[in-house]
């Protein structure tokens, strides 16, 4: 394949992908394609420094995500430091026998993504000017894919965005080994109580407020790798991966009690009910949320400002039954 030619395969590629985790994916192919590099990942650090995520392509077609435990090695953490202390987007720093080279993709208040790549040689000049061209491409396509995918009020994901994640959550429990440990996956409804006389009471701007307050606070209690989103008004889902259900009860617990520490004027506090599930993978994610829903509504109608999971429903003999099966539709 001529280089323009296999450079249009590239952006091709890039711009097919309407998956964050794929787009990252499709970048760290088309490097290894065009450097044969001896290593290549992205590493996502938070506003601490600490690495949060790092994305690998292991043998084969392979991309491994990791969320804990990851080890930054020296050079590249004097590398990245050295970045930050002269505001670089990317840097080469050269060793007795390999050539590191870091390139600053994405950069907001809360996190920093670079992309490092170990090479056996020094990149050729027409190999950078790729390798560059390459990055702006990724980084303009993945702001246009994030900005499709986000709730344009709290930043959370929005609900277009659930709707495929949690198929992809349900695919993926077929092939995932967490049960063996009893960890599992999980889904929360969580929706604000009287929000309406919020509105009512203090305008439609105030009740906006309140959203990004909570959204806040969600953001602040659950892991990186679980997945946030604004379901629609006042309701949020929050998706939990390998979690035991006491982790997964703590943890809304925690949510809970969170929500009733956020200082307003004018409002002494404010408090979310909240129905929680766990995720069965022969059981359609379509009911999966009509079950969390029916344990929210247990804790709407019974207080509110509560944590109730679906098996206490069931327990009480309130639950009603709308099971579908996998595979018996197909509405995503
Ligand atoms: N400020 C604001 N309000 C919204 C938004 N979307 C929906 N709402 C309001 O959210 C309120 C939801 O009210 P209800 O569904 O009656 O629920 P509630 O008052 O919280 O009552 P319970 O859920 O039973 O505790 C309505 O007043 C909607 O207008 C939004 O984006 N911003």
């Amino acid at each position: 394949m001529s280089i323009s030619n296999n450079i249009l395969h590239h952006i091709e590629n890039f711009t097919a992908q309407r998956d964050k985790e794929l787009l990252a994916f499709s970048l760290l192919k088309s490097i290894r394609n065009i450097l044969s590099p001896a290593q290549s990942s992205i590493i996502t650090l938070n506003k601490r420094d600490e690495p949060t995520m790092e994305i690998t392509l292991t043998g084969g077609d392979r991309c491994t995500f990791n969320h804990s435990n990851i080890e930054l090695s020296p050079e590249v953490r004097k590398s990245i430091d050295y970045m930050n202390a002269w505001h670089l987007e990317e840097f080469v720093d050269a060793y007795e026998d390999h050539h590191l080279s870091i390139h600053l993709l994405k950069q907001s208040r809360q996190h920093a993504q670079y992309l490092i790549v170990t090479l056996d040689k020094k990149p050729s000049k027409s190999e950078n000017y790729i390798i560059k061209g390459m990055l702006s491409i990724y980084s303009n396509f993945s702001s246009l894919l994030i900005e499709a995918q986000t709730d344009e009020l709290t930043g959370l994901m929005n609900r277009k965005t659930f709707e495929e994640s949690i198929v992809k959550l349900h695919n993926n429990q077929n092939t995932d080994d967490s049960s063996q440990n009893d960890q599992s996956n999980w889904i929360a409804i969580i929706d604000l109580d009287h929000f309406k006389s919020i509105n009512d009471n203090y305008g439609h701007l105030y009740g906006d407020e309140v959203l990004i307050h909570v959204s806040r606070v969600m953001q602040h209690t659950f892991r990186m790798d679980d997945l946030l989103f604004r379901f629609g008004g006042e309701e949020f889902v929050v998706l939990m991966k390998h979690r035991t259900k006491q982790e997964c009860e703590d943890l809304l617990e925690t949510l809970r009690q969170n929500v009733q520490q956020i200082q307003l004027p004018k409002i002494d506090a404010i408090s979310v009910s909240i129905g929680a599930c766990q995720f069965q993978e022969d059981i359609f994610h379509i009911t999966l949320i009509d079950q969390a829903d029916q344990a929210l509504y247990y804790s709407k109608q019974n207080g509110r400002n509560r944590v109730t999971f679906f098996d206490h429903v069931v327990s009480e003999g309130l639950a009603v039954d709308s099971q579908v099966h996998s595979g018996d539709i197909d509405l995503f």
